[in-house]
């Protein structure tokens, strides 16, 4: 997993603000609040030097004057706490919604070339432990952090006002420790993206876990997942403590500074009482001043440490953010030319990583209503054509045209409605039968669903299924076998009605009755359609109207299978190997290597 680009922490939370703009009357509301209940806390220190002069005096108005600033200063307490808490909780729920959102929307949009290179875990990890924490620092946080500040210089302005000499003893001290929290706390935003990625890191291997339970379980690597596992725990605490050991020195650095200026205070202010230049209310006064100005300091640590450790965070999820989107606009499938090839590769070069290509100046022409099987070594590429065809890479050289189109200036998702591709690995959504077969936003009909199954070969297993249609298929559909999987996505194709079929055969393999449905459901679904197949199926391969063979990523043979046979090749080789151990059976063919 990279590493976030590291911004400054000021840029960062920046991009968090702008989530918090629709929300401007609320986040009003908390800051004003926030001032207002600061403000009161410099009234307490009027009251108090007031509430001593008067008694010390018998200033009888003074003292009445106290006991109603007393009363106002409690409502305000009241009140204004109220909507200081309340304000906060309205927005930070919704900021959190809003920036989920943002997020996941983004993620749908990121090209498979992106998702490829990350783990799923990696999504749900930004998604959760990332939100929790900016949660926590919108809602309380950054609040805090203004009302310390706006405390803290009212005090000092208060403080010079009446004792500029007993001040300047305590600012040196703030000087001093603004610079050793500093220094103290500057590494904690990597420190906190670091714990975040371990996080991410720990996620991947729980869902890995889960998802290959089977294969993890039958080959006895429970002990290697958990050990995996440990590890990173490990590392976690190692981040963990280094963060606590941080902030366990700010938290010293804080006592420190409590201390100290406590300390001058009493000592020079009790000189200049007894000397006659201080007054006992303002004495007093001054001491709640300089309590305010420690809490202060104590806590603008504190809160800077959590500011820093929000903008690290707010990296790492934003980085998503900064990712490129795939490409939203472009032609529409309208006016579609009925004598262009439905797809067309001229010269087309891929690379995944730019060293090794992949594909290699590959040309071939699909007419609409043929077939065309792909065959070829496993890692030929086959897979590969499939993924440039729906855009989920761009190819770098050469031109690939869609109904005489550059797939270039199609618009992506429109190309996308014109393909049907049922892959050899079939996703279930966790839903109905019903709902997988149908796979849309929009409603649909059940009889069109009942008939696409039925054209499957799958109706009949359905029909009798306690709760038929509205079964649910678990998670990844384990309650399936493969044929019934093949099968119900091959119903699904046939439910879009594409006019461009791309059909990854599956490998695994069937019994023969299984088999024999899987086949006859394929047959109905390539009728009357235009067929890109990577063939495993002796069946398809013959009856395809052109076979290419991939090898090494080019095509190094081309024809149909009665010409391939002749040339005495590449494909012939592939035939005789699997006719030589499979005779009586389909299947394979393209996996036994040349
Ligand atoms: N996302 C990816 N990133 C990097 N390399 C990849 C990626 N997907 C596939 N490859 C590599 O590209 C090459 C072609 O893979 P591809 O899946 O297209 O082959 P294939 O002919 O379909 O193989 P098979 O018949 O085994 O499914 C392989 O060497 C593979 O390792």
């Amino acid at each position: 997993m990279q590493a976030a680009t590291r911004h400054s922490a000021f840029s960062s939370i920046s991009r968090l603000l702008v989530f918090l703009s629709p929300y401007r009357f609320w986040l009003s509301v908390k800051l004003l609040s926030t001032l207002v209940l600061a403000a009161n806390d410099i009234l307490l220190v009027y009251i108090i030097n007031l509430l001593f002069s008067s008694t010390l005096s018998g200033d009888k108005a003074g003292l009445t004057q106290a006991v109603y600033l007393i009363l106002a200063f409690i409502l305000i307490g009241v009140v204004v706490n109220f909507f200081n808490v309340y304000s906060s909780g309205r927005y930070s729920a919704a900021v959190t919604r809003d920036i989920k959102n943002t997020v996941g929307e983004h993620i749908n949009k990121l090209p498979i070339s992106y998702m490829d290179s990350r783990h799923s875990g990696d999504f749900s990890s930004r998604m959760t432990n990332s939100m929790n924490e900016i949660e926590g620092f919108i809602n309380n946080d950054f609040a805090a952090l203004i009302f310390h500040i706006f405390r803290v210089t009212v005090c000092i302005v208060f403080m010079f006002y009446m004792n500029w000499q007993l001040t300047l003893f305590g600012f040196g001290v703030v000087l001093l420790m603004t610079f050793l929290s500093g220094a103290i706390s500057r590494p904690l935003s990597k420190y906190a993206a670091d714990v975040q990625q371990e996080m991410a890191r720990m996620n991947t291997v729980v869902q890995d876990t889960i998802g290959g339970i089977h294969i993890i379980k039958s080959y006895n690597l429970v002990e290697i997942m958990y050990k995996k596992f440990q590890d990173l725990l490990g590392k976690l605490m190692v981040n963990f403590l280094r963060i606590e050991k941080r902030i366990a020195a700010i938290g010293s650095v804080s006592i420190f500074v409590r201390t100290a200026p406590l300390v001058g205070f009493f000592l020079f202010g009790g000189y200049l009482v007894s000397q006659g230049q201080l007054e006992i209310g303002a004495l007093l006064a001054f001491v709640q001043f300089i309590n305010y100005l420690v809490q202060g300091m104590g806590e603008i640590p504190n809160q800077i440490s959590r500011f820093k450790i929000a903008a690290g965070i707010s990296d790492y999820l934003f980085e998503l953010l900064d990712q490129k989107t795939e490409r939203t606009e472009g032609k529409q499938p309208q006016n579609l030319s009925t004598e262009a090839p439905t797809i067309e590769f001229q010269d087309v070069s891929f690379s995944y990583d730019g060293k090794s290509q992949i594909l290699d100046e590959v040309s071939f022409s699909l007419e609409q209503g043929k077939t065309i099987a792909l065959v070829g070594p496993s890692g030929s590429g086959k897979s590969t054509v499939f993924k440039l065809i729906t855009g989920f890479y761009d190819y770098q050289g050469g031109c690939i045209n869609l109904y005489g189109e550059p797939l270039t200036e199609w618009k992506l998702s429109a190309a996308r409605t014109l393909i049907s591709h049922v892959s050899q690995d079939t996703f279930l959504f966790p839903g109905s039968i019903a709902e997988n077969i149908a796979c849309t936003e929009d409603g649909y009909k059940m009889e069109d669903v009942e008939r696409a199954a039925k054209m499957a070969n799958i109706h009949e297993f359905i029909r009798v299924l306690p709760e038929g249609y509205q079964t649910l298929v678990g998670e990844r559909g384990v309650k399936l076998s493969g044929g019934q999987k093949q099968r119900l996505a091959i119903a699904r194709a046939i439910m879009k009605d594409a006019p461009i079929l791309l059909l990854d055969e599956a490998t695994s393999a069937l019994d023969t009755e299984s088999e024999k449905l899987v086949q006859e459901a394929i047959n109905r679904m390539t009728r009357n359609r235009t067929v890109l197949v990577v063939a495993h199926r002796l069946s398809t391969v013959m009856n395809a109207d052109r076979i290419l063979v991939l090898n090494n990523g080019y095509i190094a043979e081309s024809g149909t299978h009665a010409e391939l046979i002749a040339q005495n090749g590449i494909y012939r080789r592939l035939y005789h190997n699997q006719a030589g151990s499979h005779a009586e059976q389909p299947g394979q063919i393209a996996q036994e290597g040349a």
